[in-house]
């Protein structure tokens, strides 16, 4: 399948995209981001939004320059900022006619297989009624225990999850950087974009390195972590710029930016 004949398409934009270095919300991204995600769903296609952002919201919002310490202070920032997150979604979707649903997830609420079943009913609902489910874990519930395993931990392999439980199409991902390097940009300066992915090996995960901001969570290595989830249930994955999210419209096109994790199959 071409991209631009991708039907069902998840998004997913981390805490960078969504934020600026200073804390506040980057009001510019997040406007094009509902502008284009809305223009989507009215040329026919069916998207889905996995955002990040709680934490980085609530941290800005409650005028913290650090993650606090503790999980419960983190899951209280988070709280907080998820609300103030879907406060602006639902401000600047509605300026194009748009609709949105909050879909909060934990691991185990994909695990399970009849609230598996519940959730995907809830997908399946919003996108045939052309509303943007919009997705993120359910950071003010979620924990990682002995015994208790209910966090996914971050969005990019989250965003796969989705994509796959929900057959997508088309896996994209922005980010803060132009696509995968043959290693970190950020450090070393001959580093080379790779346009082209068909598998992951050990070899690849040996190019990636960590977080580029001190928000971001996983790094490379989390969104190959994704991509691999994408490609072994046989679809695709691109990973572009966020910085502006209007990118996404010449992604589909089928211009080639950033880097596709496709099989050759
Ligand atoms: N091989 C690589 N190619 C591209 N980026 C890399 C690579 N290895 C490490 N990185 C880092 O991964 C960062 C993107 O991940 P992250 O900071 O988690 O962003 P996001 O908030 O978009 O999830 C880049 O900014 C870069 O610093
Ligand atoms: N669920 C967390 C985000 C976790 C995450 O993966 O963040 P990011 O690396 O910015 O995509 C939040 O909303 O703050």
């Amino acid at each position: 399948m071409q991209q631009m004949d991708a039907k069902r398409i998840v998004i997913k934009v981390g805490t960078s995209t969504l934020t600026h270095d200073n804390g506040k919300l980057n009001l510019q991204a997040i406007d094009q981001l509902c502008y284009t995600l809305s223009g989507l769903v009215n040329e026919g296609k069916e998207i889905v939004l996995v955002s990040s952002g709680a934490i980085g919201v609530g941290l800005g919002l409650l005028r913290l320059h650090e993650r606090p310490a503790s999980i419960p202070e983190q899951q209280a920032v988070a709280s907080v900022g998820q609300t103030q997150l879907m406060t602006v979604y639902q401000q600047r979707f509605s300026v194009y006619g748009q609709k949105i649903g909050q879909i909060l997830l934990t691991h185990d609420v994909v695990d399970y297989p009849i609230s598996r079943q519940n959730v995907l009913n809830t997908f399946e609902n919003l996108l045939r009624l052309n509303i943007i489910p919009i997705v993120n874990e359910n950071d003010a519930v979620a924990v990682d225990e002995l015994d208790h395993h209910t966090r996914f931990g971050d969005n990019d392999q989250l965003s796969a999850i989705v994509a796959r439980a929900i057959d997508a199409d088309l896996l994209i991902m922005l980010s803060d950087i132009d696509g995968f390097y043959d290693k970190n940009p950020r450090k070393c300066d001959d580093a080379v974009l790779i346009e082209r992915v068909t598998e992951i090996s050990e070899e690849t995960f040996k190019r990636a390195g960590g977080r580029g901001t001190k928000l971001g969570t996983g790094g490379m290595i989390t969104k190959l972590k994704a991509a691999e989830i994408m490609l072994k249930a046989k679809k695709a994955m691109l990973l572009a710029n966020g910085e502006n999210p209007s990118i996404i419209f010449k992604l589909l096109d089928g211009t080639a930016l950033g880097t596709l994790f496709k099989g050759t199959e």
